[in-house]
């Protein structure tokens, strides 16, 4: 262990305290950095919408077939199991719409993820998102804009993405939230 301090005395890095929780808008790149993040700390990855997707298949058939409410049911009852786990965390964009997921993350490490309607437009090409099927980037820009404040209201950390490579968002985040698991 090297010696930050000064002291002459090694210290262990601090515990990275899990778990982390992302949220964000739709391609800020919850998925790909929390991934990453959690490969760079040695803890499991958790992506609600994933976990969705493994037990009630695509979400763009979920809201075709049982609109958006059912989809918010469904999606709490994953990201209230997925909070308990000890990892890295990616909420889907819209999860923080529940109440009880807000209570949850006030007591929780929470990165806010941003990014500019510029750069997150190229990054949602192709994409399957059934909320930007009608309206592409200036429906984005208007759910962004209705959820900015939430999203604020919750975090611990915000860092925007625009122009930051995944490493160093992974850096930055472990960074504040201290040291190594
Ligand atoms: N820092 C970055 N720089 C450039 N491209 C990025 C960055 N982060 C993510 N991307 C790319 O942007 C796209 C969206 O990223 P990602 O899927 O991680 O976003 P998300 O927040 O999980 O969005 P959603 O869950 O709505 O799909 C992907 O193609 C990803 O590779
Ligand atoms: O922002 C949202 O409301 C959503 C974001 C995605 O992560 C998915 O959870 C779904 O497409 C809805
Ligand atoms: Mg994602």
């Amino acid at each position: 262990m090297s010696d930050a301090s000064g002291t002459g005395i090694d210290r262990p890095a601090p515990a990275l305290g899990l778990p982390i929780v992302l949220i964000g808008p739709m391609g800020a790149g919850k998925s790909r950095v929390g991934a990453r993040l959690a490969a760079s700390v040695g803890a499991p990855f958790v992506d609600t919408d994933s976990l969705i997707e493994a037990r009630y298949g695509p979400i763009d058939q979920i809201f075709a077939r049982e609109g958006e409410e059912y989809f918010r049911v469904v999606e709490r009852e994953l990201v209230a199991e997925a909070l308990r786990e000890e990892a890295v965390v990616s909420l889907g964009g819209g999860s923080i719409l529940h109440a009880d997921t807000r209570a949850d993350l006030a007591d929780l490490a929470v990165v806010w993820l941003k990014v500019s309607a510029e750069a997150v437009a190229a990054r949602l090409a192709g994409g399957n998102r059934p909320l930007l099927a009608e309206g592409g980037i200036e429906r984005w820009i208007a759910i962004q804009a209705e959820r900015a404040p939430v999203y604020a209201s919750l975090a611990d950390l915000e860092i925007d993405t625009s122009r930051r490579s995944v490493a160093r968002l992974v850096d930055t985040i472990t960074d504040h939230f201290g040291g190594t698991r």
